[in-house]
Protein backbone atom coordinates (compact mmCIF):
# COMPACT_ATOMS: atom_id res chain seq x y z
CA UNK A 1 0.00 0.00 0.00
CA UNK A 2 1.43 3.39 -0.87
CA UNK A 3 2.21 5.68 1.61
CA UNK A 4 0.03 8.28 3.08
CA UNK A 5 1.37 11.96 2.13
CA UNK A 6 2.98 13.78 4.83
CA UNK A 7 3.49 16.98 3.07
CA UNK A 8 1.39 19.25 0.74
CA UNK A 9 1.69 21.53 -1.47
CA UNK A 10 -0.32 24.49 -2.69
CA UNK A 11 -0.33 26.63 -5.91
CA UNK A 12 -2.84 29.60 -5.29
CA UNK A 13 -4.17 28.57 -8.75
CA UNK A 14 -5.23 25.12 -7.24
CA UNK A 15 -2.63 22.84 -8.32
CA UNK A 16 -2.13 20.62 -5.72
CA UNK A 17 0.99 18.41 -5.42
CA UNK A 18 1.39 15.65 -2.61
CA UNK A 19 4.94 14.23 -1.07
CA UNK A 20 6.81 13.15 2.19
CA UNK A 21 7.91 16.08 4.48
CA UNK A 22 10.73 15.99 6.37
CA UNK A 23 12.55 18.81 8.67
CA UNK A 24 9.91 20.82 10.69
CA UNK A 25 6.25 20.33 10.54
CA UNK A 26 3.49 23.12 10.07
CA UNK A 27 3.20 25.33 7.60
CA UNK A 28 4.93 28.16 4.85
CA UNK A 29 3.49 30.70 3.09
CA UNK A 30 5.67 32.15 0.57
CA UNK A 31 6.43 32.88 -3.60
CA UNK A 32 8.36 29.79 -5.07
CA UNK A 33 11.30 29.85 -7.10
CA UNK A 34 13.40 26.81 -8.50
CA UNK A 35 16.89 26.82 -8.39
CA UNK A 36 19.37 25.05 -10.75
CA UNK A 37 22.50 24.31 -8.91
CA UNK A 38 23.73 20.75 -8.06
CA UNK A 39 25.40 21.96 -5.11
CA UNK A 40 25.02 24.25 -2.46
CA UNK A 41 21.72 23.68 -0.51
CA UNK A 42 22.98 24.77 2.64
CA UNK A 43 24.52 27.93 1.41
CA UNK A 44 21.09 28.26 -0.64
CA UNK A 45 19.14 27.69 2.24
CA UNK A 46 21.06 29.80 4.37
CA UNK A 47 21.18 32.73 1.68
CA UNK A 48 19.29 36.13 3.35
CA UNK A 49 17.89 36.73 -0.29
CA UNK A 50 15.67 33.85 0.08
CA UNK A 51 13.90 35.21 3.00
CA UNK A 52 10.02 34.76 1.73
CA UNK A 53 10.55 31.98 -0.72
CA UNK A 54 10.56 28.32 -1.14
CA UNK A 55 12.98 26.93 -3.14
CA UNK A 56 12.17 23.77 -5.44
CA UNK A 57 15.87 21.98 -6.43
CA UNK A 58 15.51 20.94 -10.00
CA UNK A 59 18.55 18.67 -9.20
CA UNK A 60 17.12 15.58 -8.12
CA UNK A 61 19.91 14.47 -5.26
CA UNK A 62 19.97 16.83 -2.27
CA UNK A 63 21.41 16.23 0.68
CA UNK A 64 24.08 13.90 -0.55
CA UNK A 65 26.66 15.64 1.50
CA UNK A 66 24.76 16.94 4.80
CA UNK A 67 25.37 20.06 6.15
CA UNK A 68 28.66 21.28 8.32
CA UNK A 69 28.47 24.41 10.54
CA UNK A 70 31.39 26.15 7.85
CA UNK A 71 28.47 26.39 4.34
CA UNK A 72 26.08 28.64 6.63
CA UNK A 73 25.66 32.38 4.83
CA UNK A 74 24.44 33.21 8.12
CA UNK A 75 22.91 31.66 11.49
CA UNK A 76 19.69 30.27 10.49
CA UNK A 77 18.17 28.65 7.12
CA UNK A 78 16.43 32.07 5.82
CA UNK A 79 14.36 30.29 3.02
CA UNK A 80 10.82 29.32 4.19
CA UNK A 81 10.86 25.90 2.68
CA UNK A 82 12.46 23.27 0.54
CA UNK A 83 11.03 20.89 -2.47
CA UNK A 84 13.28 17.85 -3.62
CA UNK A 85 12.15 15.30 -6.01
CA UNK A 86 14.17 11.90 -3.97
CA UNK A 87 14.29 12.41 -0.38
CA UNK A 88 17.51 13.16 0.76
CA UNK A 89 19.65 9.96 2.21
CA UNK A 90 22.14 9.75 4.91
CA UNK A 91 25.13 11.92 4.07
CA UNK A 92 28.31 11.11 2.83
CA UNK A 93 31.22 13.41 3.00
CA UNK A 94 34.30 14.14 5.01
CA UNK A 95 32.98 17.86 6.43
CA UNK A 96 29.28 16.77 7.30
CA UNK A 97 28.55 16.88 10.92
CA UNK A 98 24.81 16.73 10.91
CA UNK A 99 22.20 15.66 8.05
CA UNK A 100 19.70 17.70 6.40
CA UNK A 101 16.70 16.29 7.48
CA UNK A 102 17.57 16.86 10.93
CA UNK A 103 19.77 20.35 10.33
CA UNK A 104 16.00 22.08 8.77
CA UNK A 105 13.87 20.63 11.63
CA UNK A 106 16.27 21.82 14.37
CA UNK A 107 16.24 25.35 12.72
CA UNK A 108 12.23 25.26 12.14
CA UNK A 109 11.67 24.87 7.95
CA UNK A 110 9.67 22.39 6.05
CA UNK A 111 11.22 20.24 3.93
CA UNK A 112 9.00 18.08 1.14
CA UNK A 113 10.31 15.36 -1.16
CA UNK A 114 8.98 13.09 -3.69
CA UNK A 115 8.06 15.63 -5.82
CA UNK A 116 7.69 15.70 -9.29
CA UNK A 117 10.04 18.58 -9.66
CA UNK A 118 10.40 18.72 -13.49
CA UNK A 119 6.74 19.48 -13.57
CA UNK A 120 6.08 21.44 -10.70
CA UNK A 121 9.34 23.42 -12.49
CA UNK A 122 7.35 23.89 -15.81
CA UNK A 123 4.56 25.34 -13.81
CA UNK A 124 6.65 28.24 -12.23
CA UNK A 125 7.99 28.78 -15.53
CA UNK A 126 4.76 28.89 -17.81
CA UNK A 127 2.91 30.88 -14.89
CA UNK A 128 5.53 33.09 -13.22
CA UNK A 129 7.03 32.41 -9.73
CA UNK A 130 3.52 31.16 -7.80
CA UNK A 131 2.01 32.20 -3.89
CA UNK A 132 2.30 28.91 -2.03
CA UNK A 133 1.55 27.25 1.09
CA UNK A 134 3.75 24.19 1.73
CA UNK A 135 2.35 21.73 4.63
CA UNK A 136 4.32 18.96 6.74
CA UNK A 137 2.13 16.99 9.03
CA UNK A 138 3.64 13.97 10.08
CA UNK A 139 0.12 12.40 10.55
CA UNK A 140 -0.59 13.43 7.45
CA UNK A 141 -3.53 15.52 7.85
CA UNK A 142 -4.02 18.23 4.79
CA UNK A 143 -7.46 20.99 4.51
CA UNK A 144 -6.64 21.64 1.21
CA UNK A 145 -8.89 24.42 0.26
CA UNK A 146 -7.57 26.32 3.61
CA UNK A 147 -3.87 25.76 1.82
CA UNK A 148 -5.18 27.53 -1.31
CA UNK A 149 -6.83 30.18 0.60
CA UNK A 150 -3.59 30.72 2.46
CA UNK A 151 -1.48 30.71 -1.06
CA UNK A 152 -3.53 32.91 -2.23
CA UNK A 153 -4.09 35.63 0.78
CA UNK A 154 0.06 36.00 0.50
CA UNK A 155 0.43 39.39 -1.15
CA UNK A 156 4.14 38.76 -2.64
CA UNK A 157 7.30 40.28 -2.73
CA UNK A 158 6.26 43.16 -4.19
CA UNK A 159 6.50 46.04 -2.52
CA UNK A 160 7.71 43.95 0.09
CA UNK A 161 10.70 45.55 2.31
CA UNK A 162 12.26 42.25 3.73
CA UNK A 163 16.12 43.42 4.45
CA UNK A 164 14.20 45.22 8.11
CA UNK A 165 13.75 41.52 8.88
CA UNK A 166 17.41 40.15 8.04
CA UNK A 167 19.87 42.82 8.42
CA UNK A 168 22.10 42.89 11.61
CA UNK A 169 20.58 44.22 14.79
CA UNK A 170 23.75 46.30 15.42
CA UNK A 171 26.70 47.39 13.71
CA UNK A 172 30.27 44.63 14.16
CA UNK A 173 33.47 44.21 12.67
CA UNK A 174 33.89 41.00 9.84
CA UNK A 175 36.97 39.37 12.10
CA UNK A 176 36.78 35.58 10.82
CA UNK A 177 40.59 35.05 10.04
CA UNK A 178 40.64 31.14 9.23
CA UNK A 179 39.15 30.33 6.62
CA UNK A 180 40.55 29.62 2.82
CA UNK A 181 40.48 27.37 -0.18
CA UNK A 182 43.37 25.01 -0.53
CA UNK A 183 44.38 27.15 -3.69
CA UNK A 184 45.18 29.76 -1.66
CA UNK A 185 41.65 32.23 -2.51
CA UNK A 186 40.26 33.23 0.57
CA UNK A 187 43.49 33.74 2.19
CA UNK A 188 43.38 36.79 3.93
CA UNK A 189 45.69 39.80 3.15
CA UNK A 190 46.77 42.40 5.45
CA UNK A 191 43.76 44.44 5.71
CA UNK A 192 44.37 47.38 4.23
CA UNK A 193 41.44 49.41 3.49
CA UNK A 194 38.50 50.22 5.82
CA UNK A 195 35.11 49.30 3.90
CA UNK A 196 31.59 49.73 5.49
CA UNK A 197 29.21 46.78 3.85
CA UNK A 198 25.32 47.59 4.31
CA UNK A 199 24.19 45.03 5.34
CA UNK A 200 20.74 44.52 3.49
CA UNK A 201 21.08 40.66 4.15
CA UNK A 202 24.67 39.87 3.68
CA UNK A 203 26.23 36.42 2.51
CA UNK A 204 28.87 35.42 4.73
CA UNK A 205 31.24 34.72 1.92
CA UNK A 206 31.15 38.15 0.24
CA UNK A 207 32.31 39.25 3.81
CA UNK A 208 35.35 37.09 3.61
CA UNK A 209 35.89 37.75 -0.20
CA UNK A 210 36.52 41.13 0.86
CA UNK A 211 38.38 40.19 3.92
CA UNK A 212 40.93 37.97 1.26
CA UNK A 213 41.34 41.54 -0.61
CA UNK A 214 42.46 43.29 2.25
CA UNK A 215 39.87 45.13 3.30
CA UNK A 216 38.95 45.84 7.49
CA UNK A 217 35.01 45.14 7.29
CA UNK A 218 32.52 47.00 9.34
CA UNK A 219 28.58 45.90 8.99
CA UNK A 220 26.57 48.06 9.23
CA UNK A 221 22.47 47.46 9.70
CA UNK A 222 20.29 48.23 6.56
CA UNK A 223 18.92 51.34 7.82
CA UNK A 224 22.19 53.22 9.02
CA UNK A 225 22.06 56.65 7.79
CA UNK A 226 24.44 58.17 5.66
CA UNK A 227 26.30 59.88 8.97
CA UNK A 228 26.69 56.33 10.22
CA UNK A 229 28.53 55.55 6.96
CA UNK A 230 30.88 58.53 7.31
CA UNK A 231 31.01 58.63 10.84
CA UNK A 232 33.45 55.22 10.03
CA UNK A 233 35.42 57.52 7.76
CA UNK A 234 35.32 54.00 4.72
CA UNK A 235 37.99 54.09 1.89
CA UNK A 236 35.07 52.27 0.09
CA UNK A 237 31.77 51.40 0.49
CA UNK A 238 30.09 47.94 -0.43
CA UNK A 239 25.87 47.52 -1.06
CA UNK A 240 25.14 43.85 -0.24
CA UNK A 241 22.80 41.16 -1.38
CA UNK A 242 19.33 40.67 0.05
CA UNK A 243 15.43 39.95 0.17
CA UNK A 244 12.90 41.65 -1.16
CA UNK A 245 11.86 44.28 -3.78
CA UNK A 246 14.53 46.08 -4.13
CA UNK A 247 12.36 49.25 -4.85
CA UNK A 248 10.43 48.72 -1.14
CA UNK A 249 14.03 48.74 0.85
CA UNK A 250 15.30 51.18 -1.98
CA UNK A 251 12.85 54.10 -0.06
CA UNK A 252 14.98 54.53 2.56
CA UNK A 253 18.34 52.97 1.41
CA UNK A 254 18.82 54.72 -1.84
CA UNK A 255 18.82 57.88 -0.74
CA UNK A 256 21.74 57.38 1.50
CA UNK A 257 23.77 55.23 -1.60
CA UNK A 258 23.25 58.40 -3.45
CA UNK A 259 25.27 59.91 -0.51
CA UNK A 260 27.94 58.16 -0.66
CA UNK A 261 28.23 57.70 -4.55
CA UNK A 262 28.01 61.86 -4.44
CA UNK A 263 31.13 62.04 -1.84
CA UNK A 264 33.53 60.09 -4.26
CA UNK A 265 34.28 56.74 -2.36
CA UNK A 266 34.33 53.55 -4.30
CA UNK A 267 31.65 51.78 -4.25
CA UNK A 268 30.73 48.08 -4.76
CA UNK A 269 27.22 46.01 -4.88
CA UNK A 270 25.78 42.98 -5.20
CA UNK A 271 22.27 41.37 -6.18
CA UNK A 272 20.25 43.59 -4.19
CA UNK A 273 23.12 46.30 -3.65
CA UNK A 274 23.37 46.46 -7.80
CA UNK A 275 19.73 46.93 -7.56
CA UNK A 276 19.49 49.76 -5.31
CA UNK A 277 22.82 51.36 -6.97
CA UNK A 278 21.50 51.17 -10.19
CA UNK A 279 18.03 53.02 -8.98
CA UNK A 280 20.31 55.60 -6.77
CA UNK A 281 21.70 56.30 -10.43
CA UNK A 282 18.48 56.96 -11.74
CA UNK A 283 16.85 53.02 -13.23
CA UNK A 284 14.24 51.15 -12.31
CA UNK A 285 13.56 48.09 -11.30
CA UNK A 286 10.76 45.27 -12.43
CA UNK A 287 9.60 41.86 -11.29
CA UNK A 288 10.82 39.28 -13.86
CA UNK A 289 8.58 36.39 -14.54
CA UNK A 290 10.28 33.53 -12.86
CA UNK A 291 13.49 34.93 -12.20
CA UNK A 292 17.33 33.43 -12.38
CA UNK A 293 18.56 31.19 -9.71
CA UNK A 294 21.38 28.58 -10.17
CA UNK A 295 24.96 28.52 -10.43
CA UNK A 296 25.91 28.03 -14.34
CA UNK A 297 24.18 31.19 -15.46
CA UNK A 298 26.47 32.57 -18.50
CA UNK A 299 27.04 36.25 -18.38
CA UNK A 300 28.78 38.34 -21.03
CA UNK A 301 31.31 41.01 -19.74
CA UNK A 302 31.14 44.12 -21.95
CA UNK A 303 34.24 45.04 -22.17
CA UNK A 304 36.02 42.50 -23.66
CA UNK A 305 33.24 39.80 -24.69
CA UNK A 306 34.20 37.09 -21.99
CA UNK A 307 31.96 34.67 -20.64
CA UNK A 308 31.71 34.22 -16.70
CA UNK A 309 29.86 31.61 -15.58
CA UNK A 310 27.69 32.86 -12.39
CA UNK A 311 25.77 32.02 -9.66
CA UNK A 312 22.51 33.84 -9.60
CA UNK A 313 19.54 34.57 -7.10
CA UNK A 314 17.44 37.35 -7.95
CA UNK A 315 13.66 37.47 -8.58
CA UNK A 316 13.77 41.27 -9.87
CA UNK A 317 15.65 43.14 -12.26
CA UNK A 318 17.29 46.17 -13.48
CA UNK A 319 15.71 47.20 -16.65
CA UNK A 320 18.39 47.98 -18.92
CA UNK A 321 16.06 50.68 -20.81
CA UNK A 322 16.23 52.87 -17.78
CA UNK A 323 19.74 53.21 -17.97
CA UNK A 324 20.54 56.71 -17.70
CA UNK A 325 23.22 58.14 -20.11
CA UNK A 326 26.28 58.01 -18.10
CA UNK A 327 25.60 54.54 -16.45
CA UNK A 328 27.28 51.74 -18.77
CA UNK A 329 26.08 48.29 -18.79
CA UNK A 330 29.19 46.25 -17.82
CA UNK A 331 27.74 42.48 -18.02
CA UNK A 332 24.66 40.90 -19.60
CA UNK A 333 22.86 37.58 -19.04
CA UNK A 334 23.47 35.24 -21.98
CA UNK A 335 20.07 33.45 -20.96
CA UNK A 336 18.00 36.55 -21.61
CA UNK A 337 20.06 39.64 -22.03
CA UNK A 338 18.94 40.86 -18.98
CA UNK A 339 21.35 44.30 -17.03
CA UNK A 340 23.78 41.79 -14.89
CA UNK A 341 26.19 44.49 -14.14
CA UNK A 342 26.55 48.80 -14.50
CA UNK A 343 29.54 51.38 -13.66
CA UNK A 344 29.29 54.84 -13.43
CA UNK A 345 31.54 55.91 -16.25
CA UNK A 346 34.88 57.19 -15.55
CA UNK A 347 34.15 56.22 -11.62
CA UNK A 348 34.87 53.46 -9.19
CA UNK A 349 31.16 53.00 -8.63
CA UNK A 350 30.06 49.62 -10.28
CA UNK A 351 28.05 46.53 -9.12
CA UNK A 352 26.82 43.48 -10.36
CA UNK A 353 23.22 41.17 -10.48
CA UNK A 354 25.15 38.02 -9.82
CA UNK A 355 27.50 36.45 -6.72
CA UNK A 356 31.13 36.93 -7.43
CA UNK A 357 31.79 35.52 -4.02
CA UNK A 358 29.60 32.23 -4.82
CA UNK A 359 32.41 30.62 -7.14
CA UNK A 360 30.42 28.07 -8.97
CA UNK A 361 33.07 27.36 -11.66
CA UNK A 362 35.15 28.02 -9.82
CA UNK A 363 36.60 31.45 -9.15
CA UNK A 364 35.34 33.08 -12.39
CA UNK A 365 34.29 36.36 -11.09
CA UNK A 366 36.53 36.75 -7.54
CA UNK A 367 38.18 39.45 -9.76
CA UNK A 368 35.34 42.07 -8.68
CA UNK A 369 36.91 42.12 -5.64
CA UNK A 370 40.50 42.53 -6.80
CA UNK A 371 39.25 45.28 -9.29
CA UNK A 372 37.46 46.67 -5.91
CA UNK A 373 40.51 46.95 -3.57
CA UNK A 374 42.48 48.25 -7.02
CA UNK A 375 40.17 51.12 -6.89
CA UNK A 376 40.60 52.14 -3.30
CA UNK A 377 44.88 51.46 -3.71
CA UNK A 378 44.21 53.87 -6.38
CA UNK A 379 42.42 56.51 -4.23
CA UNK A 380 45.30 56.45 -1.70
CA UNK A 381 47.72 56.79 -4.50
N1 LIG B 1 20.27 37.85 -4.06
C1 LIG B 1 19.72 39.03 -3.96
O1 LIG B 1 20.29 39.98 -3.42
C2 LIG B 1 18.30 39.16 -4.45
C3 LIG B 1 17.86 40.57 -4.74
C4 LIG B 1 16.35 40.74 -4.83
N2 LIG B 1 15.73 40.40 -3.59
C5 LIG B 1 15.79 39.91 -5.97
O2 LIG B 1 15.15 38.91 -5.74
O3 LIG B 1 15.98 40.23 -7.11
Amino acid sequence: MPQKPTACLALADGTIFMGRGFGASGVAVAELCFNTAMTGYQEIMTDPSYAGQVVTFTFPHIGNTGVNPEDDETTDPVAAGMIVKWDPTDPSNWRATSDLESWLASRGRIGMGGVDTRRLTRAIRQQGAPHVALAHDPDGNFDIEALVAKARAFAGLVGMDLAGQVTCAQSYRWNETKWAWPDGFGTQEAPRHKVVAIDYGAKRNILRSLASVGCDVTVLPATATAEDVKAQNPDGVFLSNGPGDPAATGEYAVPVIREMVDSGVPVFGICLGHQMLAMALGAKTIKMNHGHHGANHPVRRSRDGKVEITSMNHGFTVDAQSLPEGVEETHVSLFDGSNCGIRLSGRPVFSVQYHPEASPGPHDSAYLFDEFAAAMDARHG
